[in-house]
């Protein structure tokens, strides 16, 4: 079946570089710049940034010689921000205080795409959760709208998200391992048997 879509990265493409002179965050800078990185901690990250953003911009490499370079990077930056404990229900207080916003228009973009029922497959090298967070507070992270992108994993037990997934979405699985139901919703929807 033939679908159109849309595929998007996230920071600086939905996002804004600049606003009034001032640099716009990534997702990771949004994290690297709260309160909840400590001092130490946003040290290395920079470390870490000097030393690898260069490299994914350096047109003279491929991405083939980039991709293990990349993968170094946030291997390296994801060990960091574990050891930072950051709790989920932290992540919206620091979106909303940092200077991380969608382009100029983005409301007839999300919405338009929404309304004409076409996907937006966003990927990103970034943070999941903060780049939902984003959408979320800009009141467009409509139901068309599908990430692929780094998740935190928080300690947290299954009880105290089951009824927002449950109002979220119209199924919910829990402790399966197979693909059992999303593979009965495809051959419902193409008629493969
Ligand atoms: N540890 C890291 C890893 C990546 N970044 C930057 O995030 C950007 C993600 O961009 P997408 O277009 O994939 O959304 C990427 O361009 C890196 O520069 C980072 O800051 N820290």
């Amino acid at each position: 079946v033939a679908q159109e879509l849309v595929m998007s990265d996230f920071d600086m493409t939905l996002t804004r570089f600049a606003y009034n002179g001032a640099r716009c965050p990534t997702c990771y800078a949004i994290l690297e710049d709260s309160v909840l990185i400590s001092g130490d901690c946003k040290k290395m990250l920079k470390d870490l940034l000097n030393k690898y953003y260069p490299i994914e911009f350096d047109a003279s490499r491929t991405v083939e010689e980039k991709v293990p370079d990349m993968v170094d990077w946030w291997t390296k930056a994801h060990e960091l921000l574990i050891e930072q404990k950051i709790q989920k229900d932290q992540l919206a207080r620091v979106v909303k205080d940092s200077n991380a916003m969608l382009r100029k228009e983005y409301k007839f973009f999300f919405d338009h795409l929404d309304k004409k029922e076409i996907p937006l497959v966003i990927f990103s090298a970034g943070i999941g959760d903060v780049l939902e967070e984003v959408i979320i507070q800009a009141g467009v992270f409509h139901s068309n709208i599908m990430v692929f992108s780094n998740y935190m994993d928080f300690d947290e037990k299954v009880e105290d998200w089951r009824e927002s997934y449950l109002n979220r979405y119209d199924i919910v699985l829990e402790k399966d391992e197979t693909m059992d139901v999303p593979n009965a919703i495809l051959r419902y929807i193409t008629g493969h048997q």
